[in-house]
Formats: structure tokens, C-alpha cells, sequence
């Protein structure tokens, strides 16, 4: 049985795909907005999409690449009622499966379903296997850790440049080094650079290095970074922090592999392998002109996302058996049992620090707890505790409440829960409703809206483009 989701704001249609799809032996999630679709995406796997174009809050055509580029992401098949010029094509180029016109015959809509759900069998079933993998330090079996391990497996078997994303404390230098360990150039540097730490003016001679007497102090000739990653890998960490006036010279190292350190004469070359990792959303950087679109296209050859520890909460456990055995042997104190209560509470917690927060909280309360031999929720510190318990309370509150919160419900029935929308949707959301409100106020008049937004024209076509909406021509 495959998993299906239906994103389409028709009810009808929603109806219908449900009654034709799970006729099949499939399972169906229908959801009307691409909004709550892209969160069901987020929660689990699935295997087919049929996406729906002109939705209330966005352009699924455009909306292909964003799901197209995720871990395990679905065969997309466009499932459209209006004719778009270049429609079938824009599809097909954005990475989709197939693309239907509405109305559809059942055999016209169930076709390419079959035909997707054959090649994923057949896909998956010639994956190489992971368990050959070296894993140092990564902990964690849920299927969204497996899926990024064979993305490393995949990764680590090219020499190809690769986009490492996710939030805060999710792991991504520990995928990075996981890359580079299992790849050919194991035996070479890994060289870390931490864009975030590097002033302007450093900058180059940090990457580049620098020839002796090239500026006051410089009293010898110094290597740069990227030369000492000469036959490694070169892990580019916070990529999204690289100044603008320094992204154009990387580039050219990029594709060229040689550049010239500050006040050198020659060229110098380095042979090195690219991990470039960020939490920042590097499409809005590009948008609002601060990042270069050509070189986000050239790090972006292999593209693994790390997900939030929130949506893989089947790692919690282990990650805290982990933590507490290391920890306790660090202080030479007595392994500690877990009460229920205590391992429940550290499932509810949402982590928005992810990975590195649980860290940071098991070294403290292994410090605290000392010879106790069990821990229970007293443990944690009240202002996890109190989270964990407003997370409960909103249980309780009204849809009206919710409407100004950055909520979604799950579930369907009366058996509906609440609970945070991701950061994400939730970001893309606003700022859709924003554009389309910037653009009715300015009445479609590009002029006035850039005044209004004071954006630059340039940012706001941009804008325009990532949310689908239409300007006046
Ligand atoms: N799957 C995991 N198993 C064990 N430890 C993990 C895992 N993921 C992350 N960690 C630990 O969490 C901490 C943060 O990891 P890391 O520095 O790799 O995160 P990051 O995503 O690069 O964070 P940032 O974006 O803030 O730089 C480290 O101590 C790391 O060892």
C-alpha cells in the first residue's frame, strides 16, 4: 500500500481522488491549501503527490522544486483544472512526474500513479545499502535519519558539491564530516570553515591566504583555508553568512579550483571537495538580493535536508540513552535510569534548539542529579517544563484563538489536535498573505507597491515569483 497525498482546494476533487486512489489499496491525506500540504510533507513520507496549480496561498508549479529537493520526496503529477501556456513543460522542467488536465478520466489519473508507484518500487529496491556506512556520533534510526544517511551514502560515492540544510543544532556538521569519511578522500583534511566568524576583512586572506609583506603584519607567507583543504574536503559551515562582495571570488574557486592569495603574484590551485551547510533560507537570500543565485545553483548539486528533531521524535530516546551514558562516564557518576513520565516529557517538547539542545541539557542535568539514580520531570528545567505544558493547555483553546496563532490542526474528526506549524509554512504564509495584500493596495502598480514596501523592484518581481502572484502587464 503506497501513501498519497492530494493537495487541491476543490472538495470535490479531494473527494473524488480519495474514492478513485484508495479503490486502489492506497492511502489517501487530502489537504486544501499548500500550506497545510507542505506540513503534511514535513510529518511523513509520501509516495505520489498530485498537486493542484492555481491554490489559494500559492503555485504548485512553482511550488515543485521546494518539494522535488526533500529527502524521499514524492513522484509529483500536476493535477490542474486552467490551461497554462508552457504549463506541461514547466512542470516536466521543474522535476514533476506527469501533469493532467482536469476533467480527467479515471484511466487518465490512475495511469501515471501506476506507472510512479512501479518506478519508486523499483528505485528503492536497487538503493545501495546503508549499513556499510561509518556513522561516527550520528544517533538515531528513525526512516528520516536512514533516508539522510543514504543521502550521505550517495553523496560521499561523487565528488559532487553538496548543500547541507537544516535548522539550528539538527547535525549538519556531523553529516558534513560523515561525507567526507566515508568518501575517497577520507584520508585528506577536513577543513571547517565558520563563515559566521569571519570579519570582511579577514575573510580573504583567511580562504585565499597570503603572500609575505602583503599588509602590515603579514610577515610571512601564509596558506588560506582552502589551500590546506588540498585533496579533502572543504565544509563551508554558516555558507549563508558569506559577504556578498566575497561570494563572486568564490565562484570562480568553485568552478576553477585556483585562485591567488592577497598580494601573491601566481595562481595557486587546491584540489578540494565542497560541503557547504546553512540554516538560512538561501532562496529568500537570494530574493532579497544578498546572496548570488549562480552560486547557490553551484553548491546545490547534491542537496541533503536535515530534518527538525521535533519531526523524528522516535530519535529522542536513544539520543537521550546516548547523552546520559556519555555524560555520566564524563563525571564519573552512576548510569541513571529514565521514570515514563520523564521520557514522555522529553517526546512532547518541541526542541527548537534540536540535537544540540538535548545535548546541552542532558551534560546539565546529569551534573545536577549527581548520584540520584532515576531522573523524572523535576529534572528538567521549569522552563521546558512550562512549554511542554502550555503545548498541553492549547489543547483546550478555541478555533478562534488559534486563527492568530501560527497553529494547524491534525488529525480529522473529533479527534483534532493542535499544534505548531513549522516555521517555514508558517514564514511563507505571511509573507504570501503580505505580497498579495502589498499588490491589491497598490493596485497591481509595481511602482507603488515598491514604494510602499520600500523593495527594490528587482526584490519584489522576486517575491512575486516565489508566491505565484500576477502582476498588472
Ligand atoms: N544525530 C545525532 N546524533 C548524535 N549527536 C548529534 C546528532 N545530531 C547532532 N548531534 C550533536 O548536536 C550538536 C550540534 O550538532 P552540529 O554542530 O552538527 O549542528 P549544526 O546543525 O551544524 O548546528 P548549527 O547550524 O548551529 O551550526 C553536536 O554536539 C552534535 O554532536
Amino acid at each position: 500500500m503506497a501513501k498519497i497525498l492530494v493537495i487541491d482546494d476543490d472538495t470535490h476533487i479531494r473527494e473524488v481522488c480519495k474514492l478513485v486512489i484508495e479503490g486502489m489499496g492506497h492511502e489517501v491525506t487530502a489537504q486544501p491549501t499548500l500550506a497545510k500540504g507542505l506540513s503534511a510533507l514535513d510529518r511523513e513520507f509520501f509516495d505520489v503527490l498530485y498537486l493542484d496549480v492555481d491554490l489559494p496561498d500559492g503555485n504548485g508549479l512553482i511550488a515543485i522544486p521546494k518539494i522535488t529537493e526533500r529527502e524521499r520526496a514524492p513522484e509529483v503529477i500536476i493535477f490542474t483544472g486552467a490551461s497554462y501556456p508552457n504549463g506541461a513543460e514547466l512542470a516536466i522542467k521543474n522535476g514533476a512526474w506527469d501533469y493532467i488536465e482536469k476533467p480527467a478520466t479515471a484511466e487518465s489519473m490512475t495511469l501515471p500513479l501506476i506507472r510512479a508507484l512501479q518506478y519508486r518500487k523499483e528505485k528503492f529496491a536497487h538503493r545501495p545499502p546503508t549499513v556499510a556506512l561509518k556513522r561516527e556520533g550520528i544517533i538515531g534510526n528513525s526512516p528520516r535519519v536512514a533516508s539522510c544517511l543514504d543521502l550521505v551514502a550517495q553523496a560521499a560515492n561523487s565528488d559532487a558539491n553538496t548543500l547541507i540544510t537544516g535548522e539550528t543544532g539538527t547535525g549538519k556538521e556531523l553529516f558534513a564530516r560523515a561525507i567526507h569519511d566515508n568518501s575517497e578522500r577520507a584520508d585528506g583534511p577536513f577543513v571547517v570553515v565558520d563563515c559566521s566568524s569571519l570579519t570582511e576583512t579577514l575573510i580573504e586572506s583567511v580562504l585565499f591566504g597570503h603572500a609575505k609583506g602583503a599588509f602590515t603584519g603579514a610577515e610571512k607567507k601564509q596558506e588560506g583555508l582552502i589551500k590546506q583543504a588540498d585533496k579533502g574536503t572543504l565544509f563551508l559551515d554558516e555558507v549563508g553568512e558569506l559577504p556578498i562582495s566575497q561570494q563572486k571570488a568564490f565562484l570562480r574557486v568553485l568552478q576553477e579550483h585556483r585562485f591567488r592569495p592577497v598580494g601573491a603574484k601566481e595562481e595557486e590551485t587546491s584540489d578540494f571537495r565542497l560541503v557547504a551547510a546553512t540554516n538560512k533560507d538561501l532562496e529568500t537570500l537570494v530574493a532579497a538580493g544578498d546572496f548570488r543565485n549562480d552560486l547557490l545553483f553551484r553548491l546545490r548539486t547534491m542537496h541533503l535536508n536535515i530534518p527538525a528533531l521535533r519531526y523524528r521524535g522516535e530519535d529522542i530516546r536513544e539520543l537521550a540513552i546516548y547523552y546520559m551514558n556519555a555524560f555520566c562516564k564524563k563525571y564519573k557518576v552512576p548510569l541513571k535510569g529514565f521514570s515514563p513520565e520523564f521520557l514522555d516529557s522529553l517526546e512532547e517538547y518541541d526542541w527548537p534548539g534540536n540535537v544540540r539542545e538535548l545535548v546541552n541539557l542532558m551534560e546539565n542535568i546529569i551534573v545536577r542529579a549527581q548520584y540520584e539514580p532515576t531522573l523524572y520531570p523535576k529534572h528538567l528545567p521549569p522552563e521546558i517544563r512550562i512549554r511542554i505544558m502550555s503545548g498541553r493547555r492549547q489543547e483546550g483553546m478555541t478555533a478562534q484563538d488559534n486563527e492568530l496563532l501560527p497553529v494547524q490542526e491534525q488529525g480529522g474528526g473529533s479527534g483534532q489536535e493542535l499544534v505548531l506549524t513549522p516555521f517555514d509554512d508558517y514564514k511563507r504564509d505571511v509573507e504570501h498573505r503580505y505580497f498579495k495584500l502589498l499588490m491589491q493596495t497598490a493596485g497591481g502598480d509595481i511602482h507603488k507597491a515598491c514604494e510602499l514596501s520600500e523593495l527594490g523592484k528587482q526584490s519584489l518581481y522576486r517575491y512575486l515569483r516565489i508566491h505565484g502572484i500576477p502582476t498588472r502587464t
